[in-house]
Parts: C-alpha cells; structure tokens; sequence
C-alpha cells in the first residue's frame, strides 16, 4: 500500500538538530534531526525501544537532550528552557502511550487539572468541552462527562485522553493546537474508534495542524500520513514522502523480518495455519478434552475451551472480554469461589492489556517481574534459588529480545512495548496450561508479534490453551474459532474459514450497542 496524501511545503513548525540523550548506559537517541511542518502528518515507526518515546518526549519538553539545538517557527529555542508548559503555549500537545488520567476523577474533572476553566460552573464548562470533542472525533460515543474514568475499560479511557489533548486551552497566552504528537493513539482503540481517530487526524491536518503519529500498525501510517520516518537504534534511518514508501520498506528499514504478513493483509495468510490446532496436526478424529467450559456467561451462552485451542474474543472494546478473563483467572486461582458456571481445569497464567493497572509492578526489576508467577518453579519452599532465577529471565530476554542492558534493571526503564514483553514473559515461562491475553499486543513491534504468534501456535501444538481477546481484527485469524461479545454477552461463534470484518462487526453492532459503553 502506498500513501496517497501530498507532503506539504510549507514552513518548518517544530524542528530539532543533532539531539543526543543518554541514560546510563543505553543511547536513547543519537544525532537526531527532524523538522516537523504544518499541515502534515508524520508517521513514526520504529521496534521497540528504538528511542521515538524519547524524542517525543524532548519535543514535547518533558525530556531534556544532552545535546542538540531546538527551533519552533523561525525562533530558536533552547532546550533546556523548553518545558512542557512552554511547549502547551505554542500548541503542542502530546497523548502519551501510558495513559495520563486520573482514575478517581470524572471525564469533567479531568479535563479541569489539564486545560482549567476559570470561575463558577467549571464543572459543567469542562464537562461540556470533553463532550464536544469526543462527539467530533467518536461521533455516536456514550460518554457521560460525569462518570469516574477509573470504572471504564482502557479501551474509552484512550478515547477519553485523545479527546482531551485535543480539546482547546483558555488559558491566557496559549495558542490553540498546532502541532499533536499522538504515542500509539489506537492501541487499546476497538476498530471502529480508531477508524474514527484516523478520519479525525486527516480532518486536522487538512485544516493546517501537525501530527505525529506514532504506530506499530504499519496501515495506519499509510492510512494517515504523508510523510514516514523510521528510528532504529536511537537514529533516524529513514524520510520520505508515504507516497514513496511501502510496508515492506518500513520493515525493512526498521531491521525487522515479517516472515508473514501479520495485519493489513488481505490474504490473512498466518501462523496459526501452518501450526494448526493439536487434534489437527494429530490428526485426531476425537475432539481433546474441555479445559474451560462455561455453562453461561451473563444469563446467555456459555463456552468451551478445548486442550491445545486458540480461541479469540472479539467484539467492540468493553463489551465484557476483560470480564470473562478475570473471572477465569479468579476461578483458575480459587477455584472454590468459581461461580457455578465457570470450570477450569489447570492454571491459569494472564497477560495483561492494561500493564499500567494490572502488569507491572513498578518497584520492582525486570527480572522479578518476569520471574514471579514461576517463583514456586525456582526454588525449595520458602528460598529462591538466584541463579535459577536469573538464567530462567536471561532465556526470556533472548527469546524476546527485550533490550535492556541488564535484566537487573527498573521494570520503568523499559520503553512501553519492552514492558508488555515482560508480560509475555512472566506468562509463558509459567508452568500455566491455559494462558489468558487480554489484548496483550498494546505497543508491541511488528517482528515480536509475529514471535509471539509463533510461539502461540507451538505451544498449543503442544497442548497448551489460549483464549485470546485481541482488538487487532487481523489477529484473529490467528485463532481456531472466535466468540463476539455485544454488551457483556457472546452473541456468536465463528470457526477461522467463517471469519470476515463483516460479521464480526455485524455481530458486535447487534443489539443495544450503548448499554456497555461509556
Ligand atoms: N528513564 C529511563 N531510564 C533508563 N532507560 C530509559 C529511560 N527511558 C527510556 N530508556 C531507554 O531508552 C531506549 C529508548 O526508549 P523509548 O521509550 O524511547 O523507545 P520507543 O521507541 O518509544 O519504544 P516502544 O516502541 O517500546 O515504545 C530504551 O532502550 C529504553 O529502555
């Protein structure tokens, strides 16, 4: 696919020259450049840990380089006096890939600690602007400004801070938004919102704002921008018009493999194919015994998950995915608080989506957190062996090629989609026979996800289960079947040579769409 959209020449908004920034160690970014103009949207790829968080981060003036000179306009700036207040002045606004809300507050009083409404009625004022802007950008959204961002899935609340980077400032003295800087906008973002997001951004840039927009889904960046740039290693190693780009030159560029065409493809061509299902391969007539069966979920149907299954979970974001995965997992942990529907016959190990609010664990280092769902494989009761622990996480780095100089090191140390690795880590390196993914993907690079795919379809070769909520459309033909949920219940069922976008949307819009929403 190739980008359609002209570059624009118009003049340079935000530019930066020679930007290096070191942390410890680790070269974060190395002589970078790169000018920034209105009216264009830039896409940024890069693997994992190949700096772009950083350069944001100098761009958008919470971060400050080692060395390198900065320009806004035709005004050079220095770096050190470019914070982030400076940087809201000139119209420069950034949605971090780690969401920034606070759970406790409501939409209303979120939009008030970032962009205050001065005087009485504040509430209302705010609560009114935070609408306003979800209904442009996710026109036919159900969010109610009074509700506490907290209770809502990470899917709305990535919606919910989008809007809210885009939603104009009154502070005096603050320009409007000149130039968005979006970190994995669509990461947790069903289908449907992203598409919305993307339409969105074409609107802004169209009427002269600057985006930049950072992605691992590769269409993305063809569908929005007209210009790409890739970073490796902390430089940038490619510029050019999207028009003169293609996917693969992307990958390429980026010094990563896609074997297989992994989302965005028509073909769907997959792993999951060539690894089929254990009775498959086996080829077994009788189907292998039940691992999960649920009688009924939520007053309708119910599932079962069979001995070396992938299934997936599709459907619209917090339409009770998440929901059915936990209870696994409680009922997996406890199995005498079970509700009565829910058998589970082994362990349960889950991968979370929202590795801020139920991953990571922040204090700790990168090996703990690796290593603490196999603690009981490691040791006598009681002792942790070290050095069991330490070449069990040295096995994970490699096979996951986490980029860290030291697994010793802070978990936070990590960029987004290494820390998501770690996950993966701490779940498949568990003795676990059915593992859980509540759509584990969020700022993962391509070459991993295509790892991770493999390494999916071997194990369940091998007898292991999966249950897969993914909002990833393409990932789900890594699946044998797939269940759609609309508003908290499975509406429908559809075996790998049945799936299409049209039914799985057709299925998920049934119903009362709004009741699980906002
Ligand atoms: N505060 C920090 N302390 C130590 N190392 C850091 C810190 N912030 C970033 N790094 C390191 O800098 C490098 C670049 O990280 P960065 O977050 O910019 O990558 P990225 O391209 O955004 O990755 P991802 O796609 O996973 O988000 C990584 O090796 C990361 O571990």
């Amino acid at each position: 696919m190739t980008g359609l959209l002209e570059v624009p020449n118009s003049a340079p908004l935000l530019s930066i020259r020679q930007a290096s920034k070191s942390f410890g160690a680790v070269q974060a970014l190395r002589d970078v450049s790169l000018t920034v103009r209105a009216g264009e949207c830039l896409g940024l790829a890069g693997h994992n840990g190949a700096g772009k968080s950083t350069l944001m981060n100098v761009l958008c003036g919470t971060l400050t380089p080692d060395s390198g000179e900065l320009s806004f306009g035709t005004q050079k700036i220095n770096p050190h006096d470019w914070s982030v207040i400076e940087a809201r002045r000139h119209g420069v606004r950034r949605v971090f890939q780690e969401l920034s809300l606070c759970d406790n507050l409501t939409l209303a009083e979120n939009l008030q600690i970032a962009l205050p409404r001065r005087g009485r009625n504040w509430r209302r004022r705010a609560g009114e602007a935070i609408l306003l802007k979800l209904d442009e950008i996710f026109p036919g959204h159900t969010f109610h400004p009074g509700r506490v961002v907290g209770e809502l899935p990470i899917g709305q609340r990535q919606a919910i801070e989008i809007a809210r980077a885009f939603t104009p400032s009154e502070a005096e003295g603050d320009s409007p938004v000149t130039l968005m800087i979006l970190d994995e906008p669509t990461s947790s973002l069903d289908q449907r919102a992203a598409e919305q997001l993307l339409e969105y951004v074409r609107r802004f840039v169209a009427s002269g704002g600057a985006c930049i927009f950072i992605t691992h889904k590769l269409n993305e960046i063809f569908a929005v921008a007209n210009r790409v740039v890739v970073m490796r290693d902390g430089a940038i190693v490619d510029d050019r018009a999207a028009s003169t780009s293609s996917r693969a030159a992307l990958v390429a560029a980026m010094g990563q493999e896609e074997a297989h065409p992994v989302e965005g493809d028509s073909s769907h061509d997959n792993v999951r194919r060539e690894n089929k299902s254990a009775a498959e391969i086996h080829g077994d007539t009788i189907t292998p015994p039940a691992v999960v069966e649920v009688s009924s979920w939520h007053g309708g149907a119910g599932l079962v998950v069979h001995r070396g299954e992938v299934l997936g979970l599709a459907g619209l974001a917090g339409h009770g995915q998440t929901e059915l995965l936990v209870a696994l997992k409680r009922a997996a942990d406890k199995p005498q608080s079970a509700r009565g529907t829910i058998r589970i016959d082994g362990n349960a190990a889950l991968v979370a989506g929202d590795r801020q609010a139920d991953g990571i664990f922040p204090r700790w280092s990168i090996k703990r957190n690796m290593s603490i769902s196999w603690l009981k494989l490691l040791g006598r009761i009681g002792f942790i062996n070290p050095d069991a622990e330490h070449q069990h996480a040295e096995r994970w780095r490699e096979i996951l090629e986490l980029k860290t100089p030291r697994v010793e090191m802070d978990i936070l140390s990590l960029s987004g989609g290494n820390q998501q690795k770690v996950l993966f880590a701490r779940a498949f390196g568990s003795k676990a026979q059915i593992v859980l993914m509540d759509d584990p993907m969020r700022g993962v690079d391509i070459g991993t996800k295509h790892d991770v795919y493999r390494f999916i379809a071997s194990e369940a070769a091998a007898g292991r289960s999966f249950l897969w909520y993914t909002t990833e459309f393409s990932e789900l033909f890594q699946c044998d079947r797939v269940l759609v949920f609309n508003s908290g219940r499975i509406v429908g069922e559809l075996a790998q040579h049945e799936l299409s976008e049209a039914k799985v949307i057709a299925m998920s819009f049934n119903e009362s769409l709004g009741e699980a929403r906002g």
